[in-house]
This record gives structure tokens, sequence and C-alpha cells, in this order.
């Protein structure tokens, strides 16, 4: 069983917009050194999750929690999380450099830092084009290098692989691998099975808003695949009600999920 708190701690959490309820009742951790995937169909309330953690939008009931304080309480929250919600935003005319030295400047961070993290995200060759001519996939890099200026330690990522190409997926990948080997927490969504059997520790299965699901991936996927875990329990597998796979049931206590690592 660990003792070390978790990163991000997400209790109970509900949220409605008019008569859609987008989030229900949604519990998971997320703790350093690993990579926890929010897996769910289109809908499912991943992004919903994601924006009341980040403090952009406000939920009508539950907590959560980065590093035992809400978003909006950090004292300078750019250097501890970096979050990509969407690749947009991005002012065309402007160049990637231009950019990150205008967020740079924004949270505090040295412009120094510009140059490597170009080299990280491999846009240094695009650096100083505008962003207009890039592609969706130089985009998704970009809005990470822009997330990574505050050198955070833990990353939250809305469908980070959308838009990238396969040489793309596996560099990112791997950049969250070596991410959480170093401690830094990765949360991040996505409704790609296959991302998830490869760059994830931990999996939350989220549907309907709610989260049914939590625990080591290994674990969770002992005596299933995870396809079949995926479509037995969501609504993307069929119509029918749906009903807990073996693992922790969302809302476990800690003890429970840690018997699954
Ligand atoms: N600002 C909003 N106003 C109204 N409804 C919203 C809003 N944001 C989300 N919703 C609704 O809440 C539900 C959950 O949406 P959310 O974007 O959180 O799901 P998701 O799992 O991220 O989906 P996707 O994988 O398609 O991005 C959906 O029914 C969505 O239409």
């Amino acid at each position: 069983m660990t003792t070390t708190s978790p990163s991000i701690e997400i209790t109970h959490l509900a949220k409605s917009y008019g008569s859609t309820q987008a989030v229900a009742d949604v519990s998971f951790h997320a703790e350093s050194g690993r990579v926890l995937a929010l897996l769910g169909p289109n809908g499912a309330g991943k992004t919903t999750t994601m924006r009341i953690l980040l403090g952009l939008a406000t939920a009508e009931s539950g907590h959560a929690l980065i590093d035992g304080t809400a978003y909006s309480d950090l004292s300078s929250p750019a250097h501890r999380v970096g979050a990509v919600l969407d690749a947009g935003g991005l002012h065309p005319d402007r160049t990637a450099r231009e950019h990150l030295r205008i967020t740079a400047a924004m949270i505090g961070a040295s412009q120094r830092i510009i140059s490597p993290v170009l080299q990280q995200v491999g846009l240094a060759d695009a650096a100083d084009r505008p962003v207009r001519g890039y592609s969706l996939g130089m985009r998704q890099r970009l809005a990470l290098a822009n997330a990574l200026l505050g050198d955070p330690s833990i990353l939250v990522l809305d469908e980070p692989a959308n838009g990238l190409d396969p040489a793309g997926i596996r560099w990112l990948r791997q950049y969250l691998r070596a991410f959480a080997a170093q401690g830094g927490t990765v949360l991040l969504s996505t409704h790609v099975l296959t991302e998830v059997a490869l760059v994830a520790d931990d999996l939350v299965i989220i549907d309907r808003g709610r989260s049914l699901i939590t625990g080591a991936l290994d674990a969770l996927t002992a005596h299933s695949d995870l396809e079949q875990l995926y479509l037995s329990m969501t609504s993307a597998g069929s119509d029918q009600p749906i009903h807990h796979a073996s693992g922790a049931p969302a809302g476990s206590t800690s003890t429970d999920r840690e018997t699954l690592r």
C-alpha cells in the first residue's frame, strides 16, 4: 500500500449543464511517477472533469484537488500543473516561439527555457514559422510546449495524441513515460485503447458521467483484455445496462484500489 498522498484527487465530482449531467459521480486519484488514463466514449465527462480540476468549471458537489489544494488556490499553478485541453486558441500570425515568449512572460518563466522546450517537443525547425501553416499535430506539440514552460510536475492532457502521426504518437508516449519516470504525474484522457495499453500505469473507465472502475492497468487486465473490459462496461459496447467488471469500483477506498496494484 502506498503511503504517498496523491498528486490529483477527484472525489464524487458532479456537474451539470442545464438538463445535461456532464459529470454525475467521478472519483479517482493520480499519483506521482505514474501515468493515469481516463478512458471513456464521446460525451463521457472526461473533459468536464479536467476542466473542473483546472478551475475552468465549477463542480456542484465533490472535490478536485492538486496536492491537496484546489487549482485556484495554488500559489503558482503553471509551475505545478501543465495542461493541454485543446490545441486551439493560437494566434495564426504568431510563430511558436512568439507564443511561448508570451506564455513565459505571463507565468514568470525564464525566456531561456523556450529553445529547450521547442527542442523537446520537436518544433525547433518550425519555431519561427507562423502557426497558420501548422498541422493539427504541430499545434498539439505547441500546446504541450506551452504547458511545459513552467517546468510542472503534473501534466493534465485532454486527448493529447489527437492529430499526431504514428511517429508523433510514439514520441508523445516516450515523452510521457520519461516524465513519469522522473517522478511526474500524468493524467490524460483518451478513447484510444491501444494508447492506453502502451502508455498507462493506471486506468479509470468513465461513462455517462460516472467513473466505473479504477485501478492499476495490469491488475484490471489480468483476467480480460482491455477492449473486452471497456466494451463490457461502457455504452460504447452495447446498450445493455452498465455493470461493474472485476476490480475496484469507482469511489472505493484507496485501500481497495491498492489491492489492484
Ligand atoms: N459547456 C457545456 N455546455 C453544455 N453541455 C456541455 C458543456 N460541456 C460539456 N457538455 C456536455 O456534457 C457531456 C460531457 O461532455 P465532455 O466534453 O466532458 O465529455 P468527453 O468525455 O470529454 O467527450 P469527448 O471524448 O467527446 O471529448 C456531454 O453530453 C457534453 O455535450
